[in-house]
């Protein structure tokens, strides 16, 4: 068996037992490094299309990502290749990212984030999560998912309710046309809507938000404050918006230790579900060592979140790569040598609680390393085709 991974997913262990793994960059993979493969592993940076795999041996494409917009998934099909993917494997390094944005904001703007409002677009594994804790902290969550409450699920508010809140995040899919489409759902209209009072925070995909459209508003100097993980064109983002954001980060809101680790290991779940193998048994919860701080207001809480992982680094470094001669070669970079960071459930909290943020913080700290709480795979089998 040979296996074709890119060479930013860790812990393969598993697939490393299965035959050969060979690692190349994900961006300049080409269909010639698949002539011999049997399974291809990617990330988010790679296209996954019909000219990459036809007439190549590969039976199964892994990605070890929630998004999937790189994927022609009727490619797949077509070429009769099963498919796997990892949702809600890095949602909590993504949550975590966007509380401490939130809460940045509100320190920035002189106000509690306890009762304030927030929109958050996009009620799904990310979405859904950031709002539980929001909730968990008495904020007034204005969820918009109407795909979910069509399906009754969830209740939603308009795009535009929403975008009316003191702060909005955004996480959507990016669908690039059609009914459903959501590339430039912030375009110049909502982007003109929103001001100086409120927050911005994009972790999904960049062009959810039209850049140049923002970076216009921006320039008019009474915009939203603004933290964008992931932008249009990477990896070359416009360096005059970089310029006007109160954070930016080279796509890494979900580069967790933990994150990734269950990334690949998801995928493999899913190759022994396709090949109809046993599931390899979740991995026994390590003993966890003891975080001690005491949360009880919510600088305190900001504080804790930055021991796991200081946003303003991440904003300082891509600042500093846009002087390198190779600003592309740069962002891409930053997320290969990206510092281990864990999520904080990581660890075990000791230390003083205020009761009004009791409940937050016992769910940040919450283990989902077994039980429901797993993330499960998602497979998409080609119709009348067999892995063997
Ligand atoms: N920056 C990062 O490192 C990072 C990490 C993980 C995920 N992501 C991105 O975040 C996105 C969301 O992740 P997720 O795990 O929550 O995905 P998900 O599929 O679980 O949830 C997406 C939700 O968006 C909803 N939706 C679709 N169109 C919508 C619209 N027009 N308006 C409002 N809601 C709409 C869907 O119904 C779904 O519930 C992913 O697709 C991925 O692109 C980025
Ligand atoms: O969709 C995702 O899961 C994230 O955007 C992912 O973390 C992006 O990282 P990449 O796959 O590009 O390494």
């Amino acid at each position: 068996m040979h296996i074709v991974a890119d060479e930013n997913m860790p812990a393969l262990d598993d697939f490393e037992r299965l035959g050969r793994v060979t690692r190349v960059d994900g961006r300049s993979l080409t269909r010639a490094d698949l002539r011999d493969a049997d399974i291809l592993l990617v990330r988010s940076v790679t296209p996954v299309t019909e000219a990459l795999l036809a007439d190549t041996p590969v039976r199964f494409v892994g990605s070890a990502t929630i998004g999937t917009d790189h994927v022609d998934l009727d490619a797949l099909d077509r070429l009769g290749i099963a498919f796997a993917c990892a949702p809600g494997c890095n949602a909590r390094a993504v949550a975590e990212y966007v509380l401490q944005a939130l809460l940045m904001a509100s320190q920035h703007h002189g106000r509690p984030l306890r009762g304030s409002t927030v929109g958050v677009i996009g009620l799904g594994n990310v979405g859904g999560l950031v709002a539980a804790w929001l909730r968990a902290l008495d904020v007034k969550v204005l969820g918009c998912d109407p795909p979910l409450a069509r399906a009754g699920r969830v209740t939603s508010v308009s795009l535009d309710e929403a975008l009316a809140a003191d702060a909005v995040t955004l996480h959507v899919p990016l669908i690039k046309g059609g009914d459903e489409a959501t590339r430039h759902l912030l375009d110049k209209t909502r982007l003109r809507a929103l001001n100086h009072e409120q927050t911005l925070i994009n972790t999904c995909r960049g062009p959810v938000v039209d850049n140049q459209a923002l970076s216009r508003r921006l320039a008019r100097g009474d915009g939203p404050l603004t933290f964008l993980d992931v932008w249009e064109g990477e990896p070359l983002l416009n360096p005059a918006l970089l310029e006007q954001v109160f954070n930016g980060s080279p796509h890494v809101a979900g580069y967790s230790v933990e994150g990734k680790r269950l990334g690949s290991a998801m995928l493999y779940e899913a190759w022994c579900r396709w090949m109809g193998e046993p599931a390899p048994a979740a991995p026994a919860v390590a003993e966890r060592r003891t975080l001690a701080l005491d949360v009880e207001d919510e600088s305190q809480l900001l504080a804790l979140l930055r021991y796991a992982h200081r946003l303003p680094e991440d904003d300082q470094r891509l600042r500093r790569s846009l002087r390198e001669s190779d600003p592309g070669a740069a962002f891409d970079r930053l997320r290969k040598q990206y510092p281990p960071r864990h999520e904080l459930h990581h660890w075990r909290h000791q230390g003083k609680v205020a009761p009004s943020l009791r409940a937050l913080v016992s769910l940040l700290f919450e283990s989902n390393a077994s039980g429901s709480a797993r993330p499960v795979p998602a497979l998409h089998r080609p119709a009348g085709s067999s892995p063997r």
